[in-house]
């Protein structure tokens, strides 16, 4: 680990935290992060040569593995036309088409360039198109680092205990109102107060951010008519489910439809890219044909454009999902079953090709408080046993696992295998 420990000591110098994004630090676990120098279908390899199994699969947009030869051809046949033009192209015509098509309520698309800007600019537009201030965000719910969102969040911002950051002015915290995922009481609650006051409601559909939590029967279903109610928008926030939990996302897997929906990770194939969408009534509010300003100098960027298409393309393989969702399925009940073989207390939660591991006694995880009171000392010795053993799991237990294409058969049992030998030595 020689040259993880020296890249790590020389970045801390020049980078805050020697990391561009603060949970590649490897704080919720300590030790030394790893420095990667190149990834393959489902393995990642580090600066000092070793080869892991890879479900971070940087974070999600992996749905394919990793270094997939279409998108690699994709992407240098773009490049070979230039980088980037700040003028329309086909490409980005076709993506919107692509999205509509694949995304049941996305009538029209806008391309940003991450999940972050998706998430800020839908939440702008329901403001816009309401003319309301309030939003509705739920704890333990992570939608990038746009100031509004950046309350009671999930991800890095819970695992480092700033999950309402400073630096979010509280003129700004103060149009944001957090409420218990899961629990529609609580939802229900804030709109007999203040509904009128609410432009929406923004929501993970599969919380991954604070593990991986489903959403319990009834709930995506509960928001849809509470925004119906009070005339309020609901927002997806698909940057993680998207593509991934099913082709059409967790809309078409729990068969809700939202009024705008966000994306990232998997509609760029790897390269930086987000998108939000949804009802054309909507969308039109949006600059130029509407008074919301939105913008980006790389937005729609052509390189980024054909790494996503080459992507969606391939998701249209009949197969693909089903077995992605078995090999996950057959990941989680063999961690379970190891678990309990060593009497390790273990609950774990599956929804299509993401997955979260809770060391906790409780035999189903639904909720925040649950998931925050999982045993996290238990998790940091099963993480470094498992990187030890060749198994790359996302360095904080607040964050889901993602499963691709490539993790087959022999990727699952190899990872199983490594999972018995650091089970019983927890
Ligand atoms: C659900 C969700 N929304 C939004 C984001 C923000 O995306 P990005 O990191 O690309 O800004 C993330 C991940 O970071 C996410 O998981
Ligand atoms: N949970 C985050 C995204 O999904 C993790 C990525 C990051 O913050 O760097």
């Amino acid at each position: 680990m020689h040259k993880s420990e020296e890249l790590f000591t020389r970045a801390q110098k020049t980078i805050p935290g020697g990391v561009n994004s603060p949970v590649r630090a490897f704080k919720a676990v300590g030790g030394t992060p790893r420095f990667i120098t190149k990834a393959d279908g489902a393995y990642i390899w580090d600066a000092d040569g070793k080869k892991y199994i890879d479900y971070v699969q940087s974070w999600g947009p992996m749905v394919l593995g990793h270094n997939n030869d279409k998108i690699r051809e994709a992407v240098i046949q773009a490049a070979a036309n230039g980088l980037s033009f700040g003028a329309p192209t086909e490409a980005e015509v076709i993506m919107a088409e692509k999205v509509a098509e694949m995304v049941p309520s996305m009538e029209m698309v806008r391309m940003v360039n991450s999940g972050t800007e998706a998430t800020m600019s839908a939440i702008r537009l329901a403001r816009g198109y309401t003319s309301r201030n309030k939003i509705v965000k739920f704890e333990g719910c992570y939608h990038g680092h746009a100031d509004s969102l950046l309350v009671k969040a999930g991800s890095g911002a819970l695992t480092l205990g700033v999950p309402s950051s400073p630096g979010v002015p509280a003129s700004v915290a103060e149009h944001t109102i957090t409420v218990e995922y899961n629990n529609i009481d609580s939802v229900k609650a804030v709109f007999e107060a203040e509904g009128e006051d609410i432009a929406c409601i923004i929501v993970e559909p599969v919380a991954g951010n604070m593990n991986c939590i489903p959403p319990v029967e009834g709930f995506l279903e509960g928001l849809r008519k509470i925004c119906d109610d009070y005339g309020s928008l609901l927002i997806f926030d698909e940057v993680m489910t998207g593509f991934r939990v099913s082709r059409g996302g967790a809309q078409e897997r729990y068969q809700v439809l939202p009024d705008l929906t966000c994306l990232g990770k998997v509609i760029g194939g790897g390269m930086p890219v987000g998108a939000f969408g949804g009802k054309r009534e909507i969308l039109t509010h949006i600059a130029p044909t509407g008074p919301v300003y939105q913008a980006g100098t790389l937005s729609g960027n052509p390189v980024a454009m054909a790494a996503g298409l080459a992507a969606l393309e391939q998701l249209q393989d009949a197969n693909l999902y089903e077995g992605i969702f078995a090999q996950t399925q057959a990941l989680a009940d063999g961690f379970a079953k190891l678990a309990d073989k060593h009497g390790i207390p273990l609950t774990t939660n599956v929804a299509g090709s993401m997955f979260g591991i809770f060391f906790t006694e409780e035999k189903r995880v639904t909720n925040y408080q649950q998931a925050i009171n999982c045993n996290t000392e238990q998790f940091k010795k099963f993480y470094h046993g498992m990187l030890e053993q060749g198994v790359y799991l996302a360095p904080a237990s607040y964050e889901a696992g993602f499963v691709s294409k490539m993790h087959d058969a022999s990727v699952i049992a190899a990872t199983l295998d490594a999972a018995d030998k650091v089970f019983g030595s927890l």
